[in-house]
């Protein structure tokens, strides 16, 4: 049995380094809740949530994930006894979608699950891999000039992999500027679909950039055209924002909508199911990697326990703390050494909270004792 004392929900705000522009706006100041779960006997289990405030890339916000936190989730987790962290995902499959808001308090217990055990979250889940490789996801630059020593930069750093973002009007002009002065390197573009099929004949002229994969091209829920564009063009095509359960995964795959599945913990509803995903795109032959929502360290942590399991064979977008935040809420910080993190081997998230760090950041707490 899990055993929960009690749940506090932390409200922080953080505010990035650096703005991160894509195709639908700039994120500089975020907002997310650390959730933190005891079990009285001094375990403590962390799990962070990444809806951001406004609900562009999904439809939650760090508000609906407080609401569905407080007036659901937290009263289903605490209405009968919990014996292992993979129970969450169908004594939550009552509540309908939400799924940032589910995984942030999946994680917290799964993160408790591993540390009462005394094993590493990544042993939990059975991961594998003792150290990942690590990319980076660039956002939208001002210029071309801008974007090619941004790339320069973090190709230099030893980053395995670089992610651009790509909007209609900004496509075709960077990419070929990156290209030619990195022929070699792990490039792949992300639309956060800006596109539609209407683009087929400009979308086909991407090919000429030799991409790892085209990252949500069209439609943010749609798997039918995206099988008629995969069609079409050569470069493999990732669905990030269409993919929010197994189910999706599994329709996507059949439909031969992608070759590729970004797998972000939060977008399809916790560790549990993300995990269902890796297992079964394995089976498919179909790869994987391991998506961020610019997380602040507890969710990073989740990330790289995940990305741990012997399917996440591209690089991932667990980059560094340091390119995110002055000060991050784990001890030790997110290190990335030449491209790649070790996978810690500690009890849980195998991080520590930096306890001052998270009080500095706290703009609101919320306690609930049982
Ligand atoms: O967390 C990171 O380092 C990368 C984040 C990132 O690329 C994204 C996060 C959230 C929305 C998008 O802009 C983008 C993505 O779609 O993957
Ligand atoms: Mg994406």
């Amino acid at each position: 049995m899990v055993p929960i004392q009690k749940i506090t929900l932390h409200k922080l705000r953080m505010q990035m380094k650096n703005p991160f522009q894509t195709s639908f706006g700039t994120l500089q100041n975020k907002e997310l809740f650390i959730i933190e779960i005891e079990d009285g006997e001094g375990n403590h289990g962390y799990g962070e949530s990444v809806a951001f405030t406004e609900p562009w890339y999904t439809e939650e916000t760090v508000w609906t994930t407080e609401h569905m936190l407080i007036d659901f989730l937290i009263p289903l987790l605490m209405e009968k006894p919990i014996n292992h962290p993979r129970e969450i995902t169908e004594r939550f499959s009552v509540i309908r979608r939400n799924n940032m808001a589910k995984a942030s308090i999946e994680g917290a217990v799964w993160d408790l699950y591993a540390k009462r055990k005394g094993i590493s979250l990544s042993e939990a889940l059975g991961g594998s891999q003792q150290t990942i490789d690590v990319g980076i996801s660039l956002g939208i630059a001002p210029t071309t000039e801008e974007l090619l020593s941004r790339v320069q930069e973090k190709l230099d750093a030893g980053y395995k992999r670089v992610k651009l973002k790509i909007k209609p009007g900004f496509d075709i002009e960077p990419l070929t500027e990156v290209r030619k002065k990195f022929p070699t390197a792990q490039l792949m573009a992300d639309a956060n679909s800006a596109y539609t099929l209407d683009d087929l004949t400009h979308l086909k002229r991407l090919d000429a950039f030799n991409l790892m994969m085209i990252e949500q091209p069209l439609g943010h829920d749609d798997i039918v055209d995206h099988a008629f564009l995969q069609q079409a063009i050569h470069t493999p095509i990732c669905l990030d924002e269409s993919i929010n359960s197994f189910e999706d995964a599994r329709k996507a795959i059949e439909l031969g909508s992608c070759k590729v599945i970004n797998i972000k913990i939060g977008r399809v509803g916790g560790l549990t199911e993300a995990k269902r995903i890796h297992d079964y795109c394995a089976e498919k032959g179909i790869t994987v990697w391991c998506g961020g929502m610019l997380e602040a360290g507890v969710g990073r942590a989740h990330n790289i326990a995940l990305t741990s399991l012997p399917n996440f064979t591209v690089p991932g977008d667990t980059a560094a703390s340091a390119l995110y935040w002055d000060q991050d809420i784990i001890k030790p910080e997110v290190m990335v050494d030449n491209g790649e993190i070790t996978v810690p081997t500690g009890r849980g998230i195998g991080y520590d909270i930096d306890h001052e760090a998270m009080e500095k950041f706290t703009i609101a707490k919320k306690v609930f004792e049982f």
